[in-house]
């Protein structure tokens, strides 16, 4: 099982910066920075964790195809490779609706607009030039094929990510959520022509690690009711949770009412939806995503409640 780390660039860059090389010291071997318009920005944070790092592999984890151009991506994932000494990987999904509504962006046929972008990043990151005439020069080509991962969670993407990426990020934690997954991811591979032992399956949980079991998972509740909120009836109903809960939490949410969406969080709602608990109630876990196909476990947030004592027992797990 290879560990990646997720961080996002909505607090001071050093400190990001100090946890990654923190992770890279411990045997994280990826670090996914998220990419949201709100935060700072994605390639900035990416640069400043290129020069202090000497192994760890960074990426967006993800980006979207919607707010730059595929050549703009091209360009800044081609000098975090420079600045990384070939250590960049690339992190794409459809993004968020949510999103750009905000920005006043027509959100239209994700699928096939991921299948493009990616299929012009490939062109452009391999020094060659694209239908329109686009092409990388000032910028080093990659050396070698610099990986493609998909952020997807839907049947489509899923099945498109086996096809053109060498790798997907599932917003997901649960063994039963891979075991939905994999055989759609396996039957884009396929339709591709490509080997199931090449492909990189990422499970990017909501993690939360602590020598006090239920403060560990006191800290991932708030997280759990965001993604609760935000699965559909058929993911609730996989996890066999109550119907409707995902609409009382959104309820609770969306009025600013946090503590009784909290609240609403029991161990069913923490075990659908992240692993949390201690690094002897980690490994576990980690083994029942190992079981499904999952290939990278990816420590989202919020990792824990002390941010680097849990990077250090995640090192443990990483050890085990
Ligand atoms: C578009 C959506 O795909 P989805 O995979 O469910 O998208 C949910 C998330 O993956 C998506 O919002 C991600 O961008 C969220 N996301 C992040 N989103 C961000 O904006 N920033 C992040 O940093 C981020 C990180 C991240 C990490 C892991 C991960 O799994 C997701 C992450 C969907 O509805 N797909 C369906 C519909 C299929 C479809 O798109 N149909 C098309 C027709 C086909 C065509 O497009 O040609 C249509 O609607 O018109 C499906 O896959 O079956």
């Amino acid at each position: 099982m290879k560990f990646g780390i997720e961080f996002v660039p909505n607090e001071d860059l050093n400190k990001i910066v100090e946890r990654v090389k923190l992770a890279e010291e411990v045997g994280f071997e990826y670090a996914w920075i998220t990419d949201h318009y709100n935060n700072k920005n994605v390639y900035e944070t990416l640069a400043l964790i290129a020069k202090e790092t000497e192994t760890i592999k960074m990426g967006p984890g993800v980006t979207n195809p919607y707010v730059r151009s595929p050549a703009i991506s091209a360009s800044a994932i081609a000098t975090i490779d420079e600045l990384s000494d070939g250590r960049a990987t690339f992190g794409i999904g459809p993004g968020d609706k949510a999103t750009f509504d905000a920005l006043g962006i027509p959100w239209e046929k994700p699928v096939s607009t991921i299948k493009a972008a990616i299929a012009d990043i490939n062109t452009l990151l391999a020094g060659e030039k694209t239908e329109t005439g686009a092409a990388l020069g000032g910028v080093k080509a990659v050396q070698e094929h610099l990986p493609i991962y998909m952020g997807a969670q839907g049947p489509k993407m899923l099945e498109t990510a086996g096809e053109i990426a060498d790798g997907v990020l599932i917003n997901a934690s649960n063994p039963k959520d891979y075991e939905a997954a994999l055989p759609l991811i396996k039957k884009g591979i396929e339709n591709a022509g490509k080997n199931v032992a090449d492909f990189d399956v990422g499970a990017y949980t909501a993690t939360s690690i602590g020598t006090d079991s239920e403060k560990a998972k006191a800290a991932a509740k708030i997280v759990v009711a965001f993604i609760a909120a935000g699965s559909p009836p058929m993911v609730i109903e996989r996890h066999g949770l109550p119907e409707g809960i995902n609409e009382k939490i959104g309820a609770c949410l969306g009025k600013g009412d946090f503590g009784g969406a909290i609240g609403l969080i029991d161990d069913d709602l923490l075990h659908a939806f992240s692993v949390a608990g201690t690094p002897d109630e980690f490994i576990p876990k980690v083994e029942g995503l190992a079981e499904m196909g999952v290939t990278q476990y990816v420590a989202g947030s919020p990792i824990g409640k002390d941010v680097e004592e849990s990077i250090k027992l995640l090192g443990e797990v990483i050890a085990s």
